[in-house]
């Protein structure tokens, strides 16, 4: 470890470093994060980005009297390197160890928990009133970057901040990237901003001339600060945060530590809201990074003199499947549209959106955006796929029930990264999906078992006359044949993978060969189970699932998912209305608690969700063949 960093245990010890050690201390800053990155895998492109931003932050502000927000919060390594947290460096998104994302639960120094984009501006704002209302003083700083500035939250606080008039800074963190390059009109007014010659030029210009103007009283001041702005709203056009009510500074480099200084000295003292609008590069310092700032957004463990990937599967992803499946039904039908909110790569679209340019929108970070958009394409006899991950669709609950369910529109949901995620944590599992679609009318839910009936469900979702939901796990597949002809699945037909006379197992999605390895592992216990694919969650196959409980007796559902409101939950709902009082039922999936970070398969394997917890379940059920009623099992808490 570099010679400034390990002296550094708090931000206290920053500030007493002169500039030209604090630039000593980024390039240590960068090495570290580089090494632990490319072992523990993580977002290693945005905090390259931020080194030189967050020092001169830390100087300047300091925490935790001060506030600083990190919108989305994947770029605040920097911060914890130096906010206490270096020697837990090393465990960073390890089970146990440092979570990739603030957390005020770790530490007093992370303000605000985040993971999701665009809340920045209102969890400062919400703040600053506090602090007004309690008749504190500190500073509140959002950080936000320029891909989380495309966010409709993001502009709703702006909104208010400027109305309010309140103390904050918020300092946008441009790159120009969001995970791809930034999209919308926004990053093209940034872009503007920053390029143009004339602002530049004028701006430092007419900068001089105003210190020429010698202080000989407020009133020579406000004049000349009335002459900036009308300068500048001659030469920038829009000049859109000022008009909404921001001291706009900036544009400044943000890998010029000096320069930032001295921005943030100012905004501290002026009043009301303002933003500095910071320049930096993703990935810097780190040629691979910058040069793929998109792969090294977030990426796995790497190699780090090439930057070459180091776990490769040969068996595909699911997302891989998806994005290959919709290309070849685009091919077929030009009604065929996708959507995806900021995330292309991530959920699948790259090739579609290479060969069907006209039929792909990329939103930007607007989820409840893409949901709408959506459902006007479909009232408009488009078929469009909203390609998303679980956790970022609870964002559109409202438009999925208001907008797409309420007018039955044909309006297919691919849920990327259901369940379980992994080493991301709480606020990126896809665990609330079952539950929180379920309860809609009009939506059709389905989970495929495996990657081959993915592309059956793909095909199907598309002939469904209504919204479709399919949602499918992050990571590989099981490696199984791909049928070269896409099949229609019977919508609320389940499939029964084999018949046993003591117990019956009823799976979805990721849970059936899940479920198939407890059926084996039970047979050779002498417990013959019965494997049912449930395929649907809405609507359930009434029927199979009626009769293979009543001819069992025992019913186990598995779901990677809460209890609350899921799939088990519903079949619960079905016994009880066909009067079904006499099985014993056994729900497993995550009781009332948030999963921590973790590898996939640790976080199942502690939460019961493997073909082992299954069988333990499954023999206390049948041990205990004298007791009736129901239970529904989950570990971590709540019952
Ligand atoms: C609501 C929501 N949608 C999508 C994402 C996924 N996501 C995480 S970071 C990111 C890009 C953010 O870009 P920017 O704010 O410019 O930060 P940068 O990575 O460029 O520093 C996206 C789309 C998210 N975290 N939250
Ligand atoms: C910070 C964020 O929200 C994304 O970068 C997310 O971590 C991506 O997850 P995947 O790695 O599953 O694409
Ligand atoms: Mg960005």
């Amino acid at each position: 470890m570099g010679k400034y960093l390990q002296q550094v245990n708090s931000p206290g010890d920053i500030r007493a470093l002169t500039v030209a050690q604090l630039e000593q201390l980024a390039g240590e800053i960068r090495e570290e994060i580089i090494v632990t990155v490319a072992r523990n895998g993580g977002h290693l492109a945005p905090n390259l980005g931020v080194v030189e931003l967050t020092l001169a932050l830390h100087k300047i502000f300091q925490t935790p009297r001060n506030k600083i927000i990190w919108d989305v919060g994947h770029q605040s390594y920097v911060h914890k390197l130096i906010t206490g947290r270096r020697e837990r460096f090393d465990t960073l998104r390890c089970h146990g160890g440092l979570s990739g994302f603030p957390r005020p639960d770790e530490s007093e120094h992370d303000a605000f928990g985040t993971g999701h984009s665009s809340t920045s501006i209102s969890a400062a704002l919400g703040i600053a009133l506090a602090r007004d209302m309690k008749g504190e003083e500190y500073s509140v700083v959002a950080v936000i970057g320029d891909g989380a500035m495309t966010g409709g939250m993001a502009f709703e606080a702006l909104n208010h901040a400027g109305h309010l008039q309140k103390d904050i800074i918020v300092v946008l963190n441009d790159n120009e990237m969001s995970i791809a390059p930034n999209v919308g009109a926004m990053a093209g007014y940034l872009n503007r901003i920053r390029t143009d010659p004339k602002y530049s030029r004028g701006k430092d210009e007419i900068e001089q001339i105003l210190r020429r103007i010698p202080s000989i009283g407020s009133k020579v001041l406000k004049v000349a600060e009335r002459l900036k702005d009308s300068f500048k709203y001659l030469v920038v056009p829009g000049m859109i945060f000022e008009e909404l009510g921001f001291t706009y500074l900036g544009p400044i480099d943000g890998h010029n530590i000096s320069a930032m200084l001295n921005t943030f000295e100012q905004a501290k003292s002026l009043g009301g809201p303002v933003l500095v609008h910071v320049i930096t590069q993703k990935g810097h310092g780190y040629a691979p990074a910058v040069e793929k700032a998109d792969k090294f957004h977030g990426i796995g463990p790497f190699d780090i003199s090439s930057g070459d990937c180091l776990k490769k599967s040969d068996i595909s992803t699911y997302t891989e499947i998806f994005g290959r499946t919709l290309v070849q039904l685009a091919e077929q039908d030009p009604c065929i549209v996708a959507i995806t909110a900021a995330m292309c790569s991530g959920t699948g679209l790259t090739e579609f959106a290479g060969k069907f340019p006209r039929r792909f929108f990329d939103v930007g970070i607007a989820e409840q955006h893409a949901v709408t958009l959506a459902a006007g394409l479909a009232i408009s006899g488009l078929k469009p796929v909203v390609a998303i991950y679980s956790t970022f669709l609870q964002r559109a609950y409202d438009q999925i029930l208001h907008d797409v369910c309420l007018q039955n529109l044909p309006v297919v949901f691919a849920i990327d990264r259901a369940g379980i995620v992994g080493d991301d944590g709480p606020t990126h599992h896809g665990l609330f999906d079952y539950s929180f679609l379920r309860n809609i009318p009009n939506m059709t839910i389905m989970a495929p078992a495996d990657e081959n009936e993915l592309q059956h469900m793909l095909n199907t979702a598309l002939q469904v006359n209504g919204p479709c939901a399919l949602r499918y796990p992050r990571g590989t597949g099981l490696g199984v044949a791909l049928d070269r002809q896409y099949r229609d699945i019977p919508v609320g037909k389940a499939e029964v993978l084999s018949e046993g006379k003591d117990i019956t197992l009823l799976a979805v999605g990721n849970m059936v060969p899940v479920a198939r390895r407890a059926a084996a592992m039970l047979k050779e216990q002498g417990v013959l189970a019965t494997v049912i694919n449930a395929r649907f969650v809405k609507p359930l196959d009434a029927a199979c699932i009626a009769e293979h409980a009543k001819r069992t007796g025992r019913l186990i559902t598995i779901e990677e998912n809460v209890l609350a409101g899921g799939f088990g939950s519903a079949v619960l709902e079905l016994l009880e209305s066909r009067g079904l009082h006499d099985i014993q039922v056994k729900c497993l999936g995550i009781a009332d608690t948030f999963v921590e970070h973790g590898s996939q398969a640790l976080l199942r394997e502690k939460y019961g969700l493997t073909a082992q917890g299954l069988v333990e379940a499954a023999r206390e059920m049948v041990k205990t063949r004298a007791a009736k009623g129901r239970k529904l099992v989950g570990l971590g808490g709540g019952s």
